[in-house]
């Protein structure tokens, strides 16, 4: 039913678990493998629609759509790749870019350049309920665009070489990879919130 927080003592009670709504399962699974149990949450695969301009405005646009969908607490994030040579482009729009040009598009896209500097950016945002003004949650990681190393298993992963590390993402384990990534640390601050906000959950005993 109706599925706003309501604030009672010291902390704010949410209806239920926050739902974390993705349709890259490549990203579910990250952020199931960073967050582990401190974070109660469930998934809900959908492909939400997504404005064009800044990333935090992207993002926060995509937790109003979602928790409205859902009618509940809904954590999202939108993930940019952004080269400095090109003033932070293709930014949000990397997963366009990716999908028409290829990793080698966005190599070939750097040519011109001396400077082969990248960022990744995740932007999460949390709505606790459908009519709540989202926060947002940013982490960054350096590296440099590379030609493409290692599996092929995550959109852009394998071009992309964090700063300090000879290995692209792809190349890296797993673990290694969520320790530093632009994912990793933004989450770090997701969790951070919830220890200071001490969210508790309703538990729904009767039907
Ligand atoms: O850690 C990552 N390593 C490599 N590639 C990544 C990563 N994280 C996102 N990606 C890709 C997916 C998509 O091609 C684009 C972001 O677009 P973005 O809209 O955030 O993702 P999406 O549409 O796949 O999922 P969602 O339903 O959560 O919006 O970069
Ligand atoms: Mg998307």
């Amino acid at each position: 039913m109706a599925a706003a927080a309501r604030t009672v003592g010291s902390g704010v009670v949410l209806p239920r678990p926050v739902t974390f709504v993705t349709g890259n399962a490549k990203k579910l699974e990250e952020v199931r493998a960073i967050l582990g149990q401190s974070i109660p949450f469930q998934s809900l695969k959908l492909d939400l629609p997504e404005l064009q301009g800044e990333p935090e405005d992207i993002s926060k646009e995509k937790a109003r759509i979602a928790a409205k969908e859902v009618n509940g607490p809904v954590l999202v994030e939108d993930t940019c790749l952004c080269f400095n040579a090109l003033k932070g482009l293709p930014g949000p729009y990397i997963k366009w870019f990716l999908q028409k040009i290829g990793h080698e598009g966005l190599n070939n896209l750097l040519l011109a350049y001396e400077d082969k500097t990248a960022y990744a950016m995740c932007v999460f945002s949390l709505a606790i309920g459908p009519n709540s003004e989202p926060l947002t949650f940013v982490g960054k990681t350096l590296g440099r665009i590379v030609p493409a190393r290692g599996p092929n298993d995550f959109g852009w992963d394998p071009i992309f070489q964090p700063h300090g590390y000879d290995q692209t993402y792809a190349e890296m384990p797993k673990e290694e990879k969520n320790k530093i990534s632009h994912r990793g640390k933004a989450l770090e601050l997701v969790k951070s919130h919830f220890a200071e906000a001490r969210y508790t959950f309703q538990t729904e005993t009767t039907a």
